[in-house]
């Protein structure tokens, strides 16, 4: 009783540590102040972020602002914050499928916004605001997807990139569209790409503001699959089957994965083999390894 006590005490503190550093990307120093964007991103309302969440630990998260090619409102940038509290808070989930209402996925930021906000200062802060959420996206204990269909442009493109799989279906598109709005990747974009493609690809992919379409995308590893329908029911489900192939088992096990898996792309060796060593703590004489140590499957 009381090691069980200690366990779990010891497994909040690490968590709530865990929290501290991802809240820390960009702080006071850094010239960032949340709660002044916050407030200017509440003047551009519009669209909504969605989450479900269905059976097998699964969650769905819908871009909603199809009239605009569900580009980011100020206020959907918000909501993108709220959910990935939520999603953060979600115990039992083990993987994420992002997509986009109206089977288009995501036009990047609103253009009526970013003209309304095209002071430097706004900017940098919106960019900071939008890293901040877009990295704790990616470090959720869950297995994510992009799911492309139709087109994800500029900050869609973006968006992506923060999820651990793209799958596309017929005739989608992924492009970076910065460079003919004059603009660099600010959402962590370019940093997510290089790590993704390599950093050639990535130049040429950026440089180029070139449409990717399901076959390129392929070959560079940029998406993992082209599904076979592109109709927005039958993709979803097509993606959901494709996902749930790694998202089958115990929560405990499939968030351990993830959390493995992200320190070793983040970290220095030795701090992620400490932390590997952390979350093996964690599986290890579990309810799962227990009871695979009853049934002794064989895995042939
Ligand atoms: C982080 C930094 C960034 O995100 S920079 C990149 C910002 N995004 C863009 O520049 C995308 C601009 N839009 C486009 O290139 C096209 O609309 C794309 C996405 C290719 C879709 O083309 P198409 O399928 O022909 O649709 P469409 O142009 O008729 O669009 C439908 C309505 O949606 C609107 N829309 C689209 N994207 C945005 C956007 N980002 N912000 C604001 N509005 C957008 C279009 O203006 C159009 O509206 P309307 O029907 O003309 O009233």
């Amino acid at each position: 009783m009381a090691a069980s006590l200690w366990k779990s005490l010891l497994q909040t503190t690490k968590e709530r540590i865990l929290q501290q550093r991802r809240a820390s990307l960009y702080v006071g120093a850094d010239g960032y102040e949340e709660e002044l964007i916050k407030k200017k991103l509440q003047q551009f309302a519009g669209g909504s972020i969605n989450l479900s969440k269905v059976n097998n630990g699964i969650g769905i998260l819908t871009l909603n602002n199809p009239k605009l090619m569900n580009a980011f409102t100020g206020t959907m940038m918000l909501e993108l914050q709220e959910r990935v509290t939520e999603l953060e808070n979600w115990k039992d989930g083990k993987g994420l499928i992002i997509h986009g209402a109206g089977n288009t996925f995501c036009s990047g930021s609103d253009l009526n916004a970013v003209k309304a906000i095209s002071n430097s200062q706004d900017g940098i802060n919106m960019c900071m605001f939008m890293q901040k959420t877009l990295t704790r996206l990616m470090r959720l204990p869950l297995i994510s997807v992009a799911l492309v269909q139709g087109k994800a442009v500029g900050g869609g493109a973006e968006l992506t990139t923060a999820c651990d799989f793209r799958l596309m279906t017929p005739g989608s598109e992924i492009r970076f569209v910065h460079k003919h709005m004059g603009l660099v990747p600010g959402w962590g974009g370019a940093a997510r790409l290089v790590r993704i493609v390599g950093s050639g690809a990535a130049l040429q992919l950026l440089s180029g503001a070139a449409k990717v379409d399901p076959e390129r995308a392929l070959h560079l590893g940029l998406s993992e699959e082209t599904l076979s329908s592109s109709d927005e029911t039958g993709a979803l489900e097509e993606a959901q089957a494709w996902l749930s192939q790694y998202t089958e088992g115990p929560a405990s096990v499939i968030r351990a994965v993830k959390k493995v898996v992200t320190a070793g792309r983040e970290l220095p060796l030795e701090a992620a083999l400490r932390t590997e060593k952390d979350i093996f703590g964690t599986v290890w004489g579990g309810p799962a390894n227990l009871q695979a140590l009853v049934t002794r499957p064989k895995h042939k």
